[in-house]
């Protein structure tokens, strides 16, 4: 996105239109149409929660476009409403109002948004009314009169498919058509007070009366499928099989792109030892960048595997319904419903996780929200599990459909959600609880996923793994080689060099605190570069096994760590991974978010004494049950 930063620099002087709107309405599939940028769009209220700039030009003119968190009322509830009426109302410090308002209407529901139409259209600012979603809003039958409504509002109305290449058409034409030679300063939000409110409602019906007919609106597919879905003994069960069968396919159909990611890795390390001196530079290629960066790398199908379903499930706007069947659980432990959105998004990572709380308006539920968010488990634990899974859970069937690793995998999940509601209840209570809440929380239409929201949304995500690769675990990569190659071992050395290293002695001292769950110094070494990101302690585990395995370069790494550890450690080391707080990025959001480094303590504190605590219990019983 750097491209449409620079070209927003260089218009700077360009009218400022922002897009304003209820959630979920295509604000955002809107400024990506119009900017040509990537943000994230999903189908469910509350997904973007800063203001978002970028610019456009047409018939000669240059616009900036401002994309803005969604909202119901000018009567601000939540942080994220509040930057949108601030904007909108120029009483953000140091930045003006926008020129003009953009106001995205969801055709299907015209009746929810008008009334905001009405609200902001008393800030007196030139304004155009997009009706979207109208390829929708056709197939239902429902008519909208174009020309009556603008005529009724005053203001110009368009009618725009913001996920159909050319469906923006007719709103930039609306756009170059206005008149902004003259600045308007808007209205002080007063003005819109001064209206009661059974006032606008009276006008929001006598416009729907005037300009719409739902003469054969064919009912909808939607109620039907919820029918189903939101049924409250198969709509459980239901959830539970899709999740169970997204585990499965992790496992089950990665198998051939890893092999190939590792076959190449394989390949190139052969390459390289064969065709290289033996010395320095060709351990630190092959056992640090090449033999670290690679087993983390071979991860990359099961992450794209396991949002390909997460980005489908949400697009055709199951997620929200999921929250729906939660509720009662999330109720029953204090949180609100809003939480549902912050928590799913932790699942890639809890950093934009613990941003979207943003949407949630009271201030404990949100404290307590944030609190949780790292315990869902997210896309960087995932390499972990999957090389702990792959070396020791057998790949075999359990009662003839289930693959045994996708099971384990689907449980580690499943622990991780359930000790967030453990904590959650715990916080609630010590905290003194506000009561259940209901959940408010609309819910969308059913639609098929739009195959480029699919692949955007998988190639971004593929894009954040391997800059990370690139980049943050090449760079711990090379700074572990390089503190368990230094100083080299001593005469007469019993032990791989490594054991002698810095990282070896910081590995062994580390052991002591440790051993009682089961880790060696070999883990320990990994846990320490581990702490900076999940994946790296995969990629140091590599390194650390491909220097004390002193050259075999064709053994990967499952069946070394097979070979070196028991199984308790192994199952210990998953239960260390579900629970302690090994990302130091995540610390740093919770202090920013909370404005407090308080919370970032008794965060790390928290999660690692549960992962000292359940890493401890899983130990003992794994061992009891291996010696009976
Ligand atoms: N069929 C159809 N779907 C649309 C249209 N515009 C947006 N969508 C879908 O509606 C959903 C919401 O779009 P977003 O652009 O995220 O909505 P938003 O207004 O930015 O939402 P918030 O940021 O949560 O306020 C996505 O699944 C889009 O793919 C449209 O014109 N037609
Ligand atoms: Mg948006």
């Amino acid at each position: 996105m750097g491209a449409v930063d620079q070209r927003a620099v260089a218009a700077s002087t360009a009218p400022l239109v922002a897009l304003l709107g209820n959630p979920n309405c295509g604000k955002t599939a809107l400024f990506n149409r119009l900017t040509g940028a990537r943000q994230k769009v999903a189908n469910y209220a509350g997904v973007t929660i800063e203001r978002k700039e970028g610019s456009f030009t047409s018939a000669g003119r240059s616009y900036r476009l401002l994309d803005l968190p969604g909202a119901y009322s000018l009567n601000a509830h939540t942080p994220d409403e509040a930057i949108t009426r601030d904007v909108v109302a120029g009483l953000r410090a140091g930045e003006a109002a926008p020129d003009a308002i953009v106001f995205v209407v969801n055709a299907t529901n015209l009746r929810l948004n008008l009334r905001l139409v009405l609200e902001v259209q008393r800030l007196g600012l030139p304004m155009v009314v997009a009706l979207n979603m109208m390829d929708v809003a056709n197939k239902r039958g429902i008519h909208i009169d174009t020309a009556r409504l603008a005529q009724e509002l005053g203001v110009p109305v368009v009618e725009t498919i913001a996920v159909q290449s050319g469906g923006e058409k007719a709103l930039v034409r609306a756009l170059d058509a206005l008149d902004l030679s003259e600045r308007v300063a808007p209205n002080p939000l007063s003005a819109i007070d001064a209206v009661p409110v059974e006032e606008t409602q009276r006008e929001v019906r006598r416009i729907l009366d005037a300009a719409t007919s739902h003469a054969h609106d064919t009912g909808n597919l939607t109620e039907k499928i919820d029918h189903v879905v939101l049924h409250p003994v198969a709509g459980p069960l239901l959830l539970a099989a899709i999740m169970f069968l997204v585990f499965q396919a992790v496992f089950s159909w990665a198998q051939v792109p890893m092999d190939f990611i590792k076959n190449s890795v394989d390949g190139v390390g052969q390459l390289l030892g064969a065709h290289m001196p033996e010395g320095l530079l060709r351990s630190l290629l092959v056992d640090g960048v090449l033999f670290g960066v690679g087993s983390v790398l071979v991860f990359l199908p099961q992450i794209l595997i396991l949002f390909f379903f997460i980005l489908i499930l949400e697009d055709c706007g199951y997620l929200p319904r999921a929250a729906f069947l939660l509720d009662r659980v999330m109720g029953g432990v204090g949180l609100s419903g809003r939480a549902f959105i912050p928590l799913l998004s932790s699942f890639a990572c809890a950093i934009p996780g613990i941003m979207a709380t943003r949407t949630i308006q009271n201030p404990r539920d949100r404290l307590v929200t944030i609190m949780i968010a790292p315990l869902m488990t997210c896309s960087a634990r995932l390499p972990v599990y999957a090389l702990v899974i792959g070396a020791f859970i057998p790949d075999r069937e359990v009662g003839g459909v289930f693959n045994l690793q996708g099971l384990v995998l689907f449980c580690l999940y499943f622990f991780g959600v359930s000790s967030a509601m453990g904590v959650a209840w715990f916080l609630k209570r010590t905290m003194g609880g506000s009561g259940k809440q209901p959940l408010m929380l609309e819910l969308p239409a059913y639609h098929w996923p739009h195959m480029h929201n699919l692949a955007l949304g998988l190639w971004e995500r593929g894009r954040i793994f391997l800059t990370r690769v690139g980049t943050t675990i090449l760079t711990l990569m090379v700074i572990v080689w390089f503190l368990s190659s230094f100083p080299g071992a001593p005469e007469g050395a019993t032990q791989p060099a490594i054991y002698y290293s810095i990282a070896g002695m910081l590995g062994r001292a580390l052991s002591f605190v440790f051993a009682p769950i089961g880790f060696g110094w070999q883990i320990c070494i990994a846990l320490v570069p581990g702490m900076a990101a999940r994946e790296v302690a995969v990629g140091a585990l590599g390194t650390v096994y491909a220097l004390s395995q002193a050259g075999d370069l064709e053994n990967s790494l499952m069946p070394v760590l097979a070979h070196s550890w028991s199984l308790p450690t192994a199952l210990s080391l998953l239960a260390w991974y579900v629970f302690a707080p090994q990302c130091l990025s995540t610390l740093s959001v919770v202090r920013r978010e909370t404005g407090s480094i308080r919370y970032s303590f008794i965060m790390a504190g928290y999660m690692f004494a549960l992962a000292y605590a359940a890493s401890f219990i899983t130990y003992r019983l794994a061992l009891y049950m291996v010696a009976h």
